[in-house]
């Protein structure tokens, strides 16, 4: 299990976290969202104890990253520009992330290759930007880590291949419970693996959901009534949003599907209908007011 707590980090003036408190549970995927700037990279370091913070507390298995060795090598970062030895082939660099990770498989690292699809004596700077970043993914899955922070690591992969890394990381997290975080700028690159995800903004942590919870709870209802609307109606109900168009009532409402529709129901509408909301819809009643903060995640 991760825990950050009430991590605070300055750079000279500029303040890059703001008592940003999460936690993450062990076998999860967590994704990580935000803007340019928002903060995403500096918290992934901070958790690897790359960076230390200025306030606050990581806790990693219940123990403290920064400077822990023997707890980093049971950790890998995927950084968004993957490094290497310059002059390294890919198995060379395999041998020393071999000396680095006790936990490195060969019979891993050999079945990958398959996946990937490149030649292991290949000098790794010779290859594509999204061949090495191929590469860092079978690296760091043949050391079979405990925890794998990704920074962004979509990116430059083509739609094959990066389908292939998330049922990859997917296998890993039921085969032996590796906890994964990823920073996005975008939900949808990984709404479909993610089982929570936080929104960070200038530095803060806005929202944490747990995505199960949150697509089986919030309902999108249309209603409409004989007459005007029983003054009981919405105040029996959670709503995070309520828009009138024409006679028909459309409500954002949070509850179980069957409370929500009994409760309607005893209002005899003459039409009702109770919709699943999108992901994006959800964030977009969420966070109300925050427009940008949610325009910026839901990029094409
Ligand atoms: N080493 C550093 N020195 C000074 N400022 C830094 C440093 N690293 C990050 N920052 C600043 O901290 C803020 C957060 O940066 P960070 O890289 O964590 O954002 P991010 O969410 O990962 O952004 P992006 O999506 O663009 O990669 C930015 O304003 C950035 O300029």
């Amino acid at each position: 299990m991760i825990k950050v707590e009430n991590i605070e980090k300055h750079f000279e003036d500029h303040q890059a976290l703001r008592q940003v408190t999460l936690s993450i549970q062990k076998g999860s995927i967590y994704g990580l969202l935000g803007s340019n700037g928002a903060g995403k990279t500096t918290l992934l370091k901070i958790i690897m104890g790359i960076y230390r913070q200025d306030k606050g507390r990581i806790l990693i298995h219940e123990e403290e990253p920064f400077e822990h060795v023997a707890l980093k090598q049971k950790m890998i970062f995927i950084p968004d520009q993957p490094y290497f030895f310059s002059h390294y082939t890919v198995k060379q660099m395999a041998g020393y992330y071999q000396s680095l990770y006790p936990n490195w498989s060969e019979e891993r690292f050999e079945k990958l290759g398959k996946v990937f699809n490149i030649s292991p004596n290949k000098k790794i700077q010779r290859l594509s930007k999204g061949m090495q970043r191929q590469v860092a993914f079978w690296l760091s899955l043949s050391a079979k880590p405990d925890y794998l922070l990704l920074d962004e690591p979509i990116d430059g992969l083509d739609a094959v291949m990066r389908q292939k890394v998330k049922n990859l990381l997917i296998q890993d997290v039921a085969d032996r419970e590796m906890t994964v975080v990823i920073s996005s700028h975008n939900l949808r690159e990984i709404e479909d693996i993610c089982d929570h995800v936080g929104i960070i903004h200038q530095g803060a942590l806005m929202l944490e959901k747990d995505l199960d919870d949150l697509k089986s709870d919030v309902h999108k209802i249309q209603i409409a009534f004989k007459q005007e609307t029983p003054p009981d109606f919405l105040s029996g109900l959670d709503t995070l949003f309520v828009e009138e168009r024409g006679s028909v009532l459309l409500c954002i409402v949070r509850g179980k599907e069957e409370e929500v529709t009994a409760f309607a129901k005893q209002f005899q509408p003459v039409i009702f209908d109770l919709l699943p909301l999108t992901l994006e819809e959800i964030f977009i009643y969420e966070l109300g007011g925050t427009g940008y903060v949610v325009e910026s995640i839901m990029d094409k």
